[in-house]
């Protein structure tokens, strides 16, 4: 048996006033998922974060914001093999959120009652239950 390898990941789990959570799904997938990604080299957990956002979502982190939550890992939810290593951050964010080309949608959920949509088991195990409890 072949174990599975793991990918290091940062993830934010971004909320609004109302308590919903935010998830993209990137270009060309069906998953989704929590605004982040791979580190680049040399990079640490919130340069890879911030830029993933800025990338991503257009927008910036609040530094003040940022709060490490839990370390969870989970089936990669777009590489068949692999697993995911995500340190989850709670992250405000600054300036209108513009999903860019990487993105091909980004949606508020409430993660008491998530639609029926795909997520990612990052997201559908981990985020969204924390998310309940606080
Ligand atoms: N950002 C993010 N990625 C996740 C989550 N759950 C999960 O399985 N992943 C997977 C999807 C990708 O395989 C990987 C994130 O890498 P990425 O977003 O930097 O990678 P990518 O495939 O878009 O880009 P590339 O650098 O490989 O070209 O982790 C999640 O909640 N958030």
């Amino acid at each position: 048996m072949t174990a599975s390898r793991t990918i290091k990941i940062v993830a934010a789990l971004i909320r609004d006033d109302a308590g919903r959570v935010l998830l993209v799904r990137k270009r060309g997938t069906s998953a989704f998922m929590q605004p982040g990604g791979k580190l680049d080299a040399g990079e640490d957990d919130i340069a890879a974060l911030s830029r993933e956002i800025s990338e991503e979502l257009g927008c910036l982190v609040v530094p003040a914001s940022v709060r490490p939550l839990e370390a969870f890992d989970a089936v990669a939810a777009n590489e068949p093999g692999f697993r995911v290593a995500a340190s989850l951050y709670h992250v405000d964010v600054m300036g209108a959120i513009a999903p860019s080309r990487e993105i091909d949608e980004a949606i508020w959920i409430d993660p008491a009652s998530p639609p029926d949509i795909h997520l990612a088991p990052l997201t559908r195990d981990h985020v969204l239950p924390l998310a309940v409890q606080g």
